[in-house]
Order: structure tokens, then sequence, then C-alpha cells
């Protein structure tokens, strides 16, 4: 069953400017597609792309379904972004994981080996979501690798979720509290820019209880730079960090491509300011960004921003 798939060569096209010469490269004519059975160790840390074509877990979360075609548009979007070859690391593209006949849980097995598989390697994977069902097989390929992980979602939602039948889109954080909880490891998560409205008491109560660190919507709002201070102050306890970027944290007017969408969100600003602190420590071992559903999004602006902030990751 071929549960991995190259991606379609027609994506990486765009604009050509040979006028310019290397200085004006963009990532379409930057970017090598490779195979996981070539794969050899990096002596430099590339990024390495990989994309999770499922929207079965927000389906199952009762969500609205079509981030599984999100992957191939959000490398549309970084196609024509420009390249600059002696800031940005080099790029690899690994493809795409596949669900067949909507298994969610045989693709994150497949997950699981494909992370693990470019952490061994020295890559720094940067994950194309799919649904938040996607940060599961993220945070357990990952645990293969590091002991003490940080996790930090910027999400409008905690997604603790307790499973009902199985996995979904809303359950990935309680999952890995499981997991840690079973595995003789401690649960870290810190969830910027929750909303009240957007999560139910239950929510809450379950945050509290798992000692999860809380920055509300609102908090990030009324000051910028004291959020910025409490992710140094959560990051130093780490060896590694892993880092979920769910767009619906984005508020609708700028990101009405979700299943989800914010009101009182944060802005493309906001966001990118979070996330350049939490480069900055250098500690960040995965990122992952989901929840781009194309069906609803509004000229490729919400694939845009998601472009936009993967751009951030490839500064070296
Ligand atoms: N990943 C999904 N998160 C949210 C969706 C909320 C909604 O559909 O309104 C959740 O389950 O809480
Ligand atoms: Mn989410
Ligand atoms: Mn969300």
């Amino acid at each position: 069953m071929i549960m991995l798939e190259f991606t379609d060569k027609t994506i990486w096209t765009g604009r050509l400017d040979d006028e310019d010469g290397t200085l004006g490269l963009r990532w379409h004519q930057a970017i090598q597609t490779k195979n996981f059975s070539e794969i050899a160790f990096n002596s430099e840390e590339n990024i390495a792309l990989l994309g999770f074509c499922s929207d079965e877990g927000v389906r199952r979360n009762k969500g609205r379904i079509g981030a599984r075609n999100a992957p191939d548009q959000i490398r549309k979007s970084l196609a024509n972004l420009p390249f600059n070859k002696e800031n940005q690391k080099q790029i690899f593209d690994f493809g795409n994981i596949l669900l067949v006949n909507e298994n969610l849980e045989s693709a994150r097995e497949e997950q699981i080996e494909c992370v693990s598989t470019l952490l061994r390697n020295n890559f720094f994977p940067i994950i194309l979501g799919g649904g938040h069902e996607t940060a599961l097989g993220d945070y357990l390929g990952m645990t293969s690798q590091f002991k003490k992980i940080g996790i930090i979602n910027i999400d409008a939602h905690f997604d603790l979720r307790i499973p009902v039948e199985n996995s979904t889109s809303g359950t990935p954080f309680f999952e890995m509290a499981q997991f840690c909880q079973n595995n003789d490891r401690e649960f870290h998560y810190l969830c910027i820019g929750i909303q009240s409205n957007g999560n139910t008491q239950a929510l809450f109560q379950r945050a509290e209880e798992l000692e999860v660190k809380t920055i509300l919507v609102d908090e990030v709002h009324v000051d910028l730079n004291f959020v910025l201070r409490q992710i140094e102050d959560f990051a130093v306890h780490f060896d590694a960090l892993y880092l979920s970027l769910d767009l619906d944290v984005l508020d609708g007017a700028f990101a009405p491509g979700v299943s989800a969408p914010s009101v009182n969100g944060l802005t493309p600003f906001q966001v990118k300011s979070i996330l350049q602190k939490i480069i900055e420590t250098k500690k960040v071992k995965l990122f992952d960004v989901v929840e781009l559903n194309p069906e609803l999004d509004q000229d490729n602006h919400t694939a845009k921003l998601a472009a936009h902030f993967i751009q951030e990751f490839t500064l070296r």
C-alpha cells in the first residue's frame, strides 16, 4: 500500500527572473525533492518539508473538511517567495503522506517513522498539515530522539479533548499527555492565543489539571512583550521544543481558510513576533503548520500566511 507520494513537479514552478542571476532566486528554483530511501546524514541542519494530507481528524471532530489538500497549496504559496542562498538553509521536499481508506492511525505510524528518520539525519522537519490530528505523530516522532520536550501550541483552542472512540483534530495534546503519563515522561504544554469563547469550561478545567501554561488571546493583545518574556521563561527548561501553529489562532479577517475561524484573533504581526522569539531560543526541533482549508480560503490569504511563517524557519 503506497502512502508516501512524491511532490508533483508542476507545483514547484513560478516566475523566473533570470536577468537578476542568483539574486533573483525563488523557492521553486532552490528546492530539492528527495526520497526517504536515499536519505543520508546532514552535517548541517537542513530543512525537510513533509506533507500530512489528512482531514480525517477534522471530520471526526465535526469540523469542516478540506485540510487534506493543504500541503500542496502551501507549497504553491512558497514557490514564488524569494530565496536567499547566503542566508537560507537548504530545503528538501520529501513529498506527502496520504491516508488510505481514511485510516489516520496507519498514516500516523508512517508519519512517526518519517519524522524520527528526518531528525536522526539532522534535518529540521517542517510538517505541512493536515488538520491538527497532524500534531500527535509529529510529537511521537520527536520522542524517539529527545527526552525533555517542551510543547508550544499557538492556537485558539487547547485541543485537549478526550478521545471518545478515536483520535481527532481536537484530541492530540490530551493524547500527548497520556503518552507522557504511560511512558514516564513529563508533559509540559504552553498554549498561546487561547480564546475564552472557543473552549468550554471542561477544556479549561482539563488544562488546569494538566498544568498547561495558558496565554489568552487578549493577553497577547494587551502586552505582546510580556508574552515574549513568558516564552523565554518556558523555553529555558527544555532540550528541545516541539512547535505547532494552528492557523485558526489568526483573526478570521486574515485567515478565513480554516475549519473554525476566530473573531478577535491574532494579527499576522503578533504571530510572527511570537514565532521569531521561539526561533531565537534555538531549541525548536520540529515545526508544523496545521488546519489550512484551501476550500474555504479567500484569494489564498491563509495559505500565503502559512508560507510567510515557514519562511522564518529557513533563515540561517
Ligand atoms: N482542532 C480543533 N479544535 C477545535 C475546533 C472547535 C470548533 O470546531 O469550533 C476544538 O475541537 O475545540
Ligand atoms: Mn488546533
Ligand atoms: Mn484551533
